[in-house]
């Protein structure tokens, strides 16, 4: 056995040697990247740039590395050498162990500075006054729909989306001892109480449920206080020291949740892309109606329309609309060029590549 391990693991270190040396090679470039964007005060972050990176990673895998893992390496790769350029600081809604810092490190690689704030307010005004380079904020649930909140802030803010995440959400259920004896309260995050409701209809329907901040917060109240679940990521269990009493209690297997990454940048195009408006229309017959017409007539897809009450008292409402493209192509410039003629209020919020 031994025998026929030790030729094999010669060639692994003989490997290794060779993709050591090729990332002391790409640090070196990436320096050398980071001295002429230093000369015009270029971006240090080109998200376009890296998600063509990858998308070209996954074209040309030949196996046997799953597309994802190579992309999560390349991710790091990046990452690493964007830090030699400069170690770019995120804001997401904390305590760590969330699943924004997981949406945080999915876009940013590991090799970054973050900031967990206590409120999505909060992550945007680190983002606003530059304490952050970007933030990362949740958008939407495919379970339980818009993040409100970040819907209404997106509205005035001076920060623009330069990118997005879309991130798998797993619940499990989780206690200081691994067991559910004694326990007299599940507390997670709002959303999460409501993504998990029919299972915890099913299995514990005496139990209190208890809305908290988030649900890191829950797993530190779970960490404290046996008479206490948390519903929460198993990284966040395993983080505050937890026991699974039972994985995976999201109603929808599919759960997933869709994040922007805000901030000053403004992408360029990276050739799937897409880009989010929000505008409002005169309150007058047909005028919603009307609203998308250019849409169609210029052959951009929408892949989203979402609507909120516009708060000033009457019946009227922002809406939300993602379509696919960026506002530098012709199609998608002349639709909104035409949308904005109809329109009441009209805002791009940004142009940014799809997620992955
Ligand atoms: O191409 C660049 O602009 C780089 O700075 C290099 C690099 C990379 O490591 O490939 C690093 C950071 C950028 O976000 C994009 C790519």
């Amino acid at each position: 056995m031994t025998d026929k391990l030790k030729p094999l693991r010669e060639r692994i270190d003989s490997i290794d040697a060779q993709i050591l040396d090729l990332l002391s090679q790409r640090g070196r470039v990436a320096q050398e990247v980071g001295h002429v964007k230093a000369e015009t005060n270029a971006p240090v972050f080109r998200p376009e740039r890296e998600a063509q990176i990858l998308r070209r990673v996954a074209e040309r895998n030949p196996g046997p590395l799953k597309d994802r893992d190579v992309q999560t390496i390349f991710r790091d790769i990046m990452s690493a050498c964007r830090a030699l350029e400069k170690r770019v600081t995120v804001a997401y809604l904390g305590p760590s162990g969330t699943f924004s810092e997981q949406a945080v490190f999915q876009q940013f690689g590991t090799a970054i500075e973050t900031l967990p704030c206590v409120s999505i307010d909060e992550v945007f005004r680190a983002t606003e006054a530059g304490t952050a380079d970007f933030g990362v904020v949740p958008v939407e649930n495919s379970s339980e729909g818009a993040i409100n909140r970040t819907l209404d802030l997106m509205l005035g803010t001076t920060t623009i989306i330069s990118g997005e995440v879309s991130i798998p959400v797993h619940h499990s259920l989780m206690t200081k001892t691994g067991s559910m004896d004694g326990v007299k309260v599940v507390a997670a995050h709002s959303q999460a109480l409501a993504q998990c409701q029919v299972w915890l209809n099913l299995h514990h329907p005496n139990v209190e449920r208890r809305a908290v901040a988030s649900n890191a917060e829950a797993a530190v109240m779970a960490s404290q206080d046996p008479t206490i679940a948390a519903i929460a990521s198993e990284m966040a269990g395993e983080q505050y020291g937890l026991g699974v009493v039972q994985a995976h209690i999201q109603d929808d297997p599919h759960n997933r949740t869709r994040f922007a990454v805000i901030g000053h940048l403004h992408t360029n195009p990276s050739g799937k892309d897409h880009t989010s408006i929000v505008l409002a229309v005169p309150n007058k017959a047909g005028a919603v109606y009307n609203l998308l017409a250019p849409l169609a007539k210029h052959g951009v897809s929408m892949t989203r329309f979402e609507s909120r009450p516009a708060r000033i008292g009457t019946w009227e409402y922002y809406f939300y609309v993602d379509i696919q493209g960026h506002v530098m192509d012709e199609a998608v410039a002349r639709a909104l060029d035409e949308l904005k003629d109809n329109a009441a209020f009209f805002k791009v919020l940004g142009s940014y590549p799809q997620s992955l």
